[in-house]
């Protein structure tokens, strides 16, 4: 599937559409031309609004009343436009999306549209991608069923695309486990496995007792990157227990303490930094304020990335463009250094 990239430019009003807006043509074709790695994206937040609708109508069609109400006001938000109060409202946008990739089929379509929004188009938004999703067990297939089927289509991108499965803090401890050691033998039988993630509502989940599952990827060969410090609610000791696990990137990591700052520094673990996001959940009040500043002042690695683009609606030309333009639509960065970002970024790759 070929797309233009016109496609993949998100809301004109968002923070993304207006820092790109702001920018020249030639400024646009640099970003298009820049050769980026998406690393923070996931799936079931990244379904082209398009794709979505389609499987709302065929889950409607086939399930008239369950959960029928569910996806008509999930997707009805989605198709206006998500507005957040505090971060802990996102995470209700999910049982709608949910309700309508519950088969092996719908599943299917949504990571060949999410792949394909990332990597087809000309230019493409980037060269390559770690997509990561979280193993689901739903009543038409087991959570094995559906990870295969998500790696299955990802491995028909051909070495462009790797996927990290996400373990969500809601998740017992007996599912972290379980999942963790699927991870490990996807990697084992040689599938487009990269690493393992950390996710979910920041506030749920004893870190102590998930730590040690998850630092123990690292023995099968697996990196591992973890939601860290997403709202200032997330104290030093979750910090530092996510820490104890030897990140190989961190997830947003916005309220990191001194203390966990100087580890994430002294290491050079690289920040996945999803300015949207954060602007829209409300984790960062301004763009000048968002803690990217901070690590680029301190020549720290950091990838940009995009998150949810579903509910977001925006693109990573977009998020180059809010480092781009200049301020206050953008960071005002000049192009060297917007390139140099974008490299570190390919350089920051679980490959
Ligand atoms: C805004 N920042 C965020 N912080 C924490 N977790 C997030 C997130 N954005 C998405 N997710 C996690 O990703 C799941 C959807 O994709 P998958 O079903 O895994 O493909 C959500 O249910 C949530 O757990």
């Amino acid at each position: 599937m070929q797309l233009d990239h016109t496609a993949v430019l998100g809301a004109e009003d968002g923070p993304g559409g207006l820092a790109w807006r702001a920018l020249s043509n030639s400024q646009q074709d640099f970003i298009k031309c820049l050769p980026k790695a998406e690393v923070h994206a996931h799936l079931n937040g990244c379904i082209p609004l398009k794709c979505l609708q389609d499987l709302a109508k065929d889950y409607l069609a086939n399930n008239p009343t369950t959960a029928a109400d569910e996806v008509q006001r999930g997707l009805a938000v989605l198709e206006t436009g998500v507005v957040l109060t505090e971060i802990s409202d996102f995470f209700g946008l999910f049982p709608a999306i949910y309700a309508v990739t519950s088969t092996p089929t719908a599943v299917k379509k949504a990571a060949h549209a999410v792949l394909s929004s990332f990597l087809s188009g000309s230019p493409a938004q980037c060269q390559y991608i770690e997509l990561r999703t979280t193993p689901r067990k739903t009543p038409h297939m087991t959570a094995r069923e559906y990870f295969t089927t998500v790696l299955d289509v990802l491995e028909t991108f051909q070495g462009r695309a790797a996927l990290i499965l996400s373990i969500d803090r809601r998740m017992s401890i007996e599912d972290v486990k379980t999942y963790v050691q699927m991870a490990k033998d996807f990697k084992q039988a040689g599938r487009a496995i990269v690493g393992v993630d950390l996710c979910g509502d920041p506030l749920t989940g004893d870190m102590k007792e998930f730590a040690p599952i998850l630092s123990s990827v690292h023995d099968a060969g697996l990196k591992l990157t973890l939601h860290i410090a997403e709202t200032p609610q997330n104290d030093e000791e979750d910090t530092l227990m996510l820490l104890s696990a030897r990140p190989d990137r961190l997830g947003h990591a916005t309220f990191l303490t001194p203390a966990a700052q100087a580890i994430v520094l002294r290491n050079q673990i690289p920040v996945e930094i999803c300015l949207t996001s954060n602007l829209l959940c409300k984790t960062v009040s301004t763009l000048q304020d968002h803690h990217v500043t901070n690590f680029l002042s301190h020549k720290h690695p950091v990838v940009i990335c995009t998150d949810d683009t579903l509910p977001f609606r925006n693109s990573l030309f977009e998020e180059y463009a809010l480092l781009l333009a200049a301020p206050p639509l953008g960071l005002g960065l000049s192009g060297a250094e917007v390139e140099r970002i974008a490299h570190v970024g390919m350089q920051a790759t679980f490959r």
